[in-house]
């Protein structure tokens, strides 16, 4: 799945997505570079019978990312990669139709 989380009261989804960025992989973002690509909903990957609303930002990096203490593993996915991975149905479903769309 992507970095991200639930974006906390009163909180802009663009100031979540660089909260958690930080949080997660250690990455700081200019919110103004965000792009946003829309609002999808999926089955939530880690809570049966829950579904997630997401609203869905494109950014570009060039620092390494790492991994925080409660994130497993960071993986950068790729056109030829990903079919071998597990994949949480949002990221199936919507993220990677708009990225295979891109260029
Ligand atoms: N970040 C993220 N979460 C996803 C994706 N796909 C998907 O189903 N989810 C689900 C997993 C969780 O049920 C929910 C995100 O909640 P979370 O627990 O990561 O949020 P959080 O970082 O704010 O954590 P917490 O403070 O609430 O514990 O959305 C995805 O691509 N990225």
């Amino acid at each position: 799945m992507q970095p991200g989380g639930k974006i906390e009261p009163g909180e802009l989804a663009v100031n979540a997505l660089a909260r958690e960025l930080d949080e997660e992989i250690g990455v700081q973002i200019d919110t103004a570079q965000a792009h946003f690509l829309g609002m999808f909903r999926a089955p939530a990957a880690n809570e049966p019978g829950f579904e997630v609303r997401c609203e869905l930002f494109q950014i570009s990096i060039d620092v390494p990312v790492n991994a925080a203490a409660e994130i497993e593993e960071a993986v950068w996915v790729d056109r030829h990669s990903y079919a071998q991975l597990q994949l949480a149905p949002l990221t199936l479903d919507h993220v990677m139709p708009i990225y295979l769309s891109l260029r």
